[in-house]
């Protein structure tokens, strides 16, 4: 996924004289400001010098504008995927998902892996997904704690986890469940460090890489032969899972190709899925009006409410605070001439909280996409364009019926009065504690400190 790295491209080094005003600071420090305080440093330089504004990063002073105009953030998003390249923020993770990867592709075979991939992701194949979601969700919940503090993020995950084994991967029960469930989380578990180790041959022998090579491995050896049983199931058509799917309607596509996709799905698809559900469920704890009107919702099934009550947190605490493309022309964009090798960035978390895009952008207030929903550019948690987050669709049914769920078992209040700021996670921004509250069983609602038991 691109992101603020996608700075650092190594393309030819853009001229300053060309490009929007920034700060001028020296590099080595405005990369350490825009890697760590960017939520709070680029609003303040959006103020400072309008809604295009350069910054330049390390190594070697690449120049990258932010984007924080919804105008010109859909020129991005239109622009031709050969010009607005998804540079380096991509090519990270190829060590990891693949060669053949959907998010490492270009050009024409990206598009054609893309339309692949979308029919399981999207329309009908959501709904035949949602019972299976709702049952591993009451299987979740059910066990949780009363009276103490939980940390959703980490739960969140965990059952984010488990929806792609079983939704994507088709992956019901037993040992290979067991197995896989073990392995991917490992994987999973893998810091930007290592990550970038296995972008550069000489740090590949590191035994930090050796070690999750490893792990990767064991991992791609179960993955093939799931893929070799599902290949000889006898009823592969009657199977709704997203691999069963794409050995259905292709029965030629490679083994390396569908391993490479579904380590894509679950990488991309994964803590992002579960911090977004994390931080809805947090900001509606915080807010007992909100909470009512939302559980309200759950119980009557509105789940018109309950999509705008996600839309609405995805706005105020997006999972990305941008996304990057790199120029590989020059272009003229919002008046300048950028320069081939500038990276562009669409600053997702400045274009959400513009008071002047956003009413009392800081407020949450899910009717916001109920009356007079943001028009594309002003709202744009999952990115653009032809690399348009490809899991937006499923992401969205996954958060509502977990979301309904929860709601219809549980009042939920914040563990603690101190709002959770964001913590940079890899490329994610999750909530600093985990996005810890105090749950209560419906009917149950519980005077602050007092433990309740289940
Ligand atoms: C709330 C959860 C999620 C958020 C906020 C999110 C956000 C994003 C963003 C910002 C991008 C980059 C878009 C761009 O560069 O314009 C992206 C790409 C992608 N996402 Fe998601 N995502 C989420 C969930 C998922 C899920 C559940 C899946 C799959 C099951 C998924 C699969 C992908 C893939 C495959 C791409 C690459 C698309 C391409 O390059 O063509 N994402 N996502």
């Amino acid at each position: 996924m691109s992101s603020v790295s996608a700075g650092l491209d190594r393309l030819s080094p853009a001229k300053t004289a060309l490009l929007p005003p920034g700060p001028r600071l020296p590099v080595l420090l405005q990369t350490l400001l825009v890697l760590r305080y960017r939520q709070r440093l680029f609003p303040l330089w959006r103020n400072k010098y309008g809604r295009m504004f350069t910054v330049t990063l390390a190594p070697g002073a690449r120049r990258t504008v932010v984007v924080a105009d919804p105008a010109i953030v859909r020129e991005v998003f239109a622009g031709n995927s050969t010009v607005f390249h998804p540079g380096w923020g991509n090519e990270v993770l190829r060590p990891v998902m693949g060669d053949r990867s959907v998010l490492v592709l270009n050009e024409e075979e990206h598009l054609a892996t893309r339309r692949r991939l979308l029919p399981a992701l999207h329309g009908s194949a959501l709904s035949g997904y949602v019972d299976v979601i709702r049952e591993l969700t009451a299987n979740e919940i059910r066990h949780w704690p009363a009276g103490q503090p939980l940390a959703l993020q980490s739960r969140m995950n965990a059952l984010s986890l488990d929806v792609i084994l079983r939704v994507v991967f088709g992956v019901d029960t037993g040992a290979r469940l067991d197995e896989l469930r073990a392995l991917l989380s490992q994987v999973l578990a893998v810091d930007g460090v290592t990550l970038l180790c296995g972008s550069y041959d000489k740090l590949r022998k590191l035994g930090r890489w050796r070690k999750f090579e490893a792990v990767l491995k064991a991992a791609d050896a179960v993955l093939y032969a799931e893929i070799a049983d599902r290949r000889a199931e006898h009823d592969l058509a009657g199977r709704h899972d997203v691999l069963s799917r794409m050995l259905n309607e292709d029965p030629e596509v490679t083994d390396l190709d569908v391993r490479d996709q579904l380590m894509t799905l679950l990488l991309a698809g994964y803590d992002t899925t579960g911090t977004a559900i994390a931080w809805a469920l947090y900001e509606m704890a915080r807010r007992p009006a909100v909470l009512a009107v939302a559980q309200a919702a759950a119980d009557e099934g509105d789940l018109a409410y309950l999509t705008a009550a996600f839309k609405e947190s995805v706005r105020l605490r997006p999972v990305f605070y941008e996304v990057a493309r790199t120029l590989t022309a020059p272009v003229e964009l919002g008046g300048w001439q950028l320069p081939a090798g500038t990276s562009v960035m669409p600053a997702i978390g400045v274009v959400h909280s513009d008071p002047s895009i956003h009413d009392a952008p800081e407020e949450f207030r899910p009717e916001r996409f109920l009356a007079n929903p943001p028009s594309s550019g002003e709202w744009i948690p999952f990115g653009g364009g032809v690399r348009r987050c490809l899991g937006a669709g499923f992401a969205q049914a996954e958060a509502i019926v977990i979301m309904q769920e929860v709601l219809r078992s549980y009042d939920l209040r914040p563990a603690s009065s101190r709002r959770e700021r964001y913590r940079s996670q890899n490329v994610t921004f999750s909530p600093a504690r985990g996005a810890q509250v105090v749950l209560s069983p419906r009917g149950m609602r519980s005077k602050a400190g007092e433990t309740w038991r289940n």
